[in-house]
């Protein structure tokens, strides 16, 4: 009855199972634990895996989250405790897709947790020990994966909270091998991306103009490289020309301000985005976020940095003088106590006219005279369903740049123009089911396109290849799972 309950009221349980609530219960999760949920592998396991695989008591398993909780939300290392966001992403797997939930499987890798107040707790509840790191650590994630693809070769494996150089690494390391995504950098970037695309369209301009939007980015973790990414992938597109030539548009910033080539110690992972001090003019390198935003007054300002509240006042103040006539405010990161700024912070600092979305839900801001300012929810979450369903529908053995691109292009034009008048970028919450068959239909269309959908169950390759567009969010939409309860007898 419970999932029931979740699929007809998800935009009152999201915020429960999901951000925000599920980073309160990861930071509590030693103390609350009752019984467990989800498989757990340690270092300790090694050489273990594959049995410990097969002694999963499901027969099968389609959606797979792993995480090490290395980088839970904006909460840092929590260890063992971030099982719970495998878990409340697998949930909204079950309400947003219908994946089958005796399919689904929660997994924490426990290497170690870095973070001493957990080591200290009596309570804790993972391996008392320094994160493994290097081949050590590698040698562990490379077991599991071996062992879940031998005994479930069809499966999909969502990488989820993992700190930046393992997020990166490990995606080289096995997409190309093995059906696995990692939500935080492609995900997310497909959703920034669907809402950067409807920012320009807010404006009363044609999708072309986003090549002459000037963009910051706050943030160059996993998330924010992953949206800069597929943001420069999407103009190169557009315009015609190669990455390297439109780059210019996009600004990035990290703990220590605006990256510019004269940075020491640059990440290589931030380094093909730090600009040139002649293409900065009047700015330096580690300029503040504050100088950045008055000097180029940028069409959009974007937070994936986790840290609470660095959209202040003077910042927000500062984007009223934005060259856009609708500038945009995304403070995506997660939780709402992370999040850049609140939505009543923006359209109060930054005037009523702005585009608003944050990671973590708020309320519609009351603006006065029965005018309402638009919240948006700039989340992974109207993304993720639909890549996991129709890679899973298509049988197709890898997740490519073209699927994904497939799945944000979708969100980006599911809204119509008159909603993105009013400043919503992307649909209700309650209608994420349908989101997602539409997501779902994109992916499998495009793993058809590109010659690597299988088939699943009955359906072949033929019969995918010969679907139209509408028949194929059918066949998604046939192929959710939806919980059906007998009625109850009563004696009388
Ligand atoms: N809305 C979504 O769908 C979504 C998706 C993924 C991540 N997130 C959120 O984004 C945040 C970051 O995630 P990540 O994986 O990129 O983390 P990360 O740890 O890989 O990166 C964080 C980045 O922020 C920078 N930073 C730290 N303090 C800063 C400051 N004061 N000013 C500017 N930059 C600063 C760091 O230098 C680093 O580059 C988290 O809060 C996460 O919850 C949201
Ligand atoms: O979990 C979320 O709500 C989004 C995202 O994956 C995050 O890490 O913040
Ligand atoms: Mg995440």
């Amino acid at each position: 009855m419970l999932v029931l309950v979740l699929i007809d009221n998800i935009k009152d349980f999201a915020p429960i199972i999901y951000t925000p609530t599920v980073g309160l219960v990861c930071q509590n999760y030693s103390g609350l634990f009752r019984r467990p949920r989800g498989m757990y592998f340690s270092a300790k396991d090694k050489g273990e895996m594959m049995s410990m695989i097969y002694n999963w008591p499901a027969q099968q398993v389609d959606m797979i989250v792993l995480t090490d909780g290395s980088r839970i939300l904006g909460l840092g290392d929590l260890g063992v405790q971030g099982i719970g966001i495998p878990i409340g992403k697998l949930d909204m797997y079950v309400a947003a897709a219908g994946i089958n939930p005796q399919r689904i499987l929660p997994v924490m890798l426990d290497v170690g947790t870095n973070n001493e107040k957990l080591l200290e707790d009596r309570l804790y509840l993972g391996l008392r020990q320094p994160r493994l790191e290097g081949e050590e650590y590698l040698s562990i994630v490379d077991e599991f994966m071996e062992a879940v693809f031998t005994r479930w070769p069809k499966a999909i494996v969502q990488f989820e909270d993992f700190q930046m150089k393992w997020a990166f690494e490990t995606l080289q390391r096995y997409r190309k091998r093995f059906c696995m995504f990692n939500d935080d950098v492609q995900g997310t970037a497909g959703v920034a991306l669907a809402g950067l695309l409807g920012t320009v369209r807010a404006q009363g301009r044609p999708l072309s103009d986003f090549v002459n939007q000037k963009i910051v980015v706050v943030g160059a973790g996993s998330a924010g490289l992953g949206v800069l990414n597929m943001a420069i992938q999407a103009v190169s597109r557009m315009a015609g020309k190669n990455e390297a030539a439109v780059k210019n548009q996009f600004f990035l910033l990290d703990k220590d301000g605006l990256i510019t080539k004269e940075r020491t110690n640059i990440d290589p992972a931030a380094a093909p985005f730090a600009k040139d001090l002649k293409d900065v003019e009047g700015l330096r390198e580690g300029a503040s976020l504050i100088e950045v935003v008055k000097k180029l007054k940028p069409h959009v300002l974007l937070g994936l940095s986790g840290v609470g509240g660095i959209f202040n006042e003077e910042v927000l103040k500062a984007m009223r003088e934005s060259e856009s006539t609708k500038p945009a405010i995304f403070a995506m990161s997660n939780p709402t106590m992370n999040a850049e700024c609140t939505a009543a912070d923006a359209f109060k600092y930054a005037g009523e006219n702005i585009v608003f979305a944050s990671g973590s839900p708020f309320e519609n801001v009351d603006l006065g005279n029965g005018k309402v300012g638009h919240v948006n929810q700039a989340n992974n979450m109207y993304l993720f369903p639909g890549i996991g369903l129709g890679t899973l529908l298509s049988g197709a053995r890898i997740i490519t740049d073209e699927m994904l691109q497939a799945a944000s292009e979708c969100l980006a034009s599911y809204m119509t123009d008159e909603e993105i008048q009013k400043g919503i970028l992307y649909p209700s919450v309650n209608n994420i089911r349908h989101i997602t068959a539409e997501v779902g239909a994109a992916v499998l269309r495009a793993a058809v396109a590109e010659g690597l959908a299988e088939g699943y169950g009955d359906v072949g390759p033929r019969e995918l290849r010969h679907m139209s567009k509408e028949e194929t969010v059918e066949y998604i939409t046939r192929n959710m799972w939806f919980p059906v309860y007998s009625p109850l007898v009563h004696e009388k």
